[in-house]
């Protein structure tokens, strides 16, 4: 018995639009509500949520009979948070800050079983094999794990091409907030001179063969983002709408203003 299919890693490979949503909230019991919305995949994120490995095994648990399929954000790419987070059951990981083909190369090392790569071999005690069920785990795994680098620097930006040349990696998003802070426009990720080089940067990464991703709340955004190529784009943030969903119905009720527009 295989690995389980990636249908996201083959969607994005075919080009075919992935719609997205970033999940936040640091809770298995939100995400499995976000599970059944009807979104294709649903980012699960280490880095700037509360998310402890813990939490995170807890929503990939959460989403397992759901449609849309779980992407971790890990904190940082490091060699070590990969194998855990594999092993934990995702498929799809996502990098962030990556600035240097060099630091591609290793991190498709740290997805793959050798000879491709150095994953250290641990999954049939984990849920990645079922937990040992998936008797061919170990000899089909690499096929199905999907890198997706997330480049959000002046630096990453130069060094787009050599990234995306990378064999093994599958996608590269461009960090909207952070490329906007590198680029001295902090807080201000749509100021016009911040979506030229995203503009260009989706078109340089959909040029060299793979998919390309971003996060957005405008939806205006999301759509023109869509139309130049980009697969795989994140629309909107279960915190976002909390907040906002929270504070337009307690305006309705209360002598209060509403929320302002957040960030995402
Ligand atoms: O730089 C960005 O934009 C991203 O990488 C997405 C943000 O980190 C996301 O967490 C919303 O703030």
């Amino acid at each position: 018995m295989p690995a389980p299919t990636n249908n996201f890693k083959a969607a994005i490979a075919r080009g075919e639009k992935q719609i997205g949503l970033w999940l936040a909230l640091a809770s298995a019991y939100s995400a499995e509500i976000a599970g059944s919305a009807g979104f294709d995949w649903l980012l699960i994120d280490g880095e700037h949520a509360p998310n402890d490995l813990p939490l995170i095994s807890a929503q990939i648990a959460a989403l397992n009979a759901s449609p849309s399929h779980p992407v971790v954000r890990v904190p940082i790419g490091e060699t070590w948070i990969i194998k855990q987070v594999l092993d934990a059951g995702a498929q799809t990981i996502l990098v962030p800050m990556v600035e240097t083909a060099e630091h591609a190369q290793q991190l498709v090392r740290a997805m793959k079983y050798p000879p491709e790569g150095m994953r250290g071999v641990g999954a049939m005690l984990a849920r990645a094999s079922n937990f040992g069920r998936i008797t061919d785990y170990l000899t089909t795994a690499n096929d199905e794990v999907c890198l997706l680098l997330q480049a959000e620097s002046r630096a990453a930006i130069d060094a787009l091409d050599e990234i995306a040349a990378v064999d093994g990696v599958d996608g590269i998003f461009i960090g909207p907030s952070d490329l906007a802070a590198d680029m001295g426009f902090l807080g201000r990720p749509t100021a016009p001179e911040v979506q030229s080089v995203i503009e260009d940067g989706l078109k340089r990464i959909i040029k060299s063969g793979k998919a390309a991703g971003i996060l957005t709340g405008d939806p205006s955004l999301a759509q023109r983002y869509l139309e130049l190529g980009a697969s795989f784009v994140a629309v909107g943030t279960d915190v976002t709408l909390f907040t906002q969903a929270t504070a337009t119905l307690a305006a309705r009720f209360k002598d209060r203003p509403e929320a302002p527009p957040a960030g995402y």
